[in-house]
């Protein structure tokens, strides 16, 4: 297993990637800025660009060399059963299984690499790619305590890394902070086209809807205030903001839409098991 150290801690670690996407080259960008050796990292993906130094391999490949310590498993979770059974002898030479496949279990993972894997089930959001992931892990009992360290490592070095050991915790998980940065960007382009249908010219729109929420996030991010308490800094008696806040906080406007959105997404989570 690769050497850890708290000033490179991602230095030595044997990385290979099944699927190069959006989620999977989110995580190997922040994993290179954060010191991991691109010497150090193989692709299997047929279609990916991939950052300089990173080796692309063929599956045939990748089970012929030496297993390295993890397998990053970001394919669709719909190509999971069949592309997952060829990467079984990695499995049983100890690679870790790290999948972050919405919706698919550890049970069914472990069934799919011979029924005796180390999978960490996990879920990271796109943030990872600038290092201000969120991701959630759940580990079966077949991964031992450093190999549990690894894997916690390797997400920790993207953002902010929390354990459950209710894999069924996961669904919600994927619903919330799994696809929440789709959520705040839609709220960009909410924030845009209303502002636009306010009589504002739509590219300032667009950039006051963009800076506002980033700004929003970072004044969050650096504060020890709760949410409630930031919104309520803003909204003056009787002012422009509670105008708005009536509006949005209103019995059946937002909170119940968002909960109702959530509540599909941890649906679809649970459809994607089988
Ligand atoms: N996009 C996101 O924000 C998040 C995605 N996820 C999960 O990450 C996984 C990947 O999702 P995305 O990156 O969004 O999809 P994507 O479509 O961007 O990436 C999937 C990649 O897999 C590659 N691929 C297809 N067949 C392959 C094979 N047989 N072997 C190796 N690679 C193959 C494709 O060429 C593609 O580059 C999914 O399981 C998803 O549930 C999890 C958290 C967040
Ligand atoms: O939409 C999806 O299914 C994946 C999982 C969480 C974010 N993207």
């Amino acid at each position: 297993m690769g050497c850890l150290t708290t000033d490179t801690p991602l230095a030595g670690v044997s990385l290979l990637l099944l699927g190069c996407g959006k989620m999977g080259g989110a995580l190997l960008n922040g994993w290179l800025g954060r010191g991991l050796e691109p010497s150090a990292v193989h692709v299997v993906d047929p279609l990916a660009d991939l950052p300089a130094g990173v080796t692309r391999l063929t599956a045939e490949q990748a089970v012929a060399l030496p297993p390295p310590d993890v397998c990053l498993v970001a394919i669709k979770p719909q190509v999971v059963p069949e592309v997952l059974p060829a990467y079984a002898p990695l499995a049983q030479a100890g690679t870790v299984f790290l999948s972050v496949a919405a919706g698919k279990t550890i049970d069914g993972l472990s069934g799919l690499l011979g029924g005796d894997a180390a999978v960490v089930r996990a879920m990271p959001n796109t943030p990872a790619a600038v290092g201000r992931g969120a991701s959630v892990l759940c580990a079966n009992a077949r991964v031992p305590a450093p190999t549990r360290a690894l894997c916690e490592t390797l997400m920790a070095a993207v953002g902010t890394v929390e354990w459950v050991d209710d894999e069924s915790l996961i669904d919600a998980v994927t619903a919330l902070s799994g696809g929440g940065p789709a959520y705040v960007f839609l709220l960009v382009e909410c924030l845009a086209e209303a502002g636009r249908a306010n009589g504002l010219p739509a590219d300032l729109a667009m950039r006051l809807a963009r800076s506002t929420v980033a700004g929003s996030g970072a004044l969050l991010d650096g504060s020890a205030e709760d949410a409630a308490t930031l919104r309520k800094n803003v909204t003056s008696h009787k002012g422009t903001t509670a105008a708005a806040l009536a509006v949005l906080m209103a019995e059946d406007a937002l909170q119940p839409m968002v909960t109702r959105a959530i509540a599909a997404a941890a649906e679809r989570s649970r459809e994607l098991a089988s």
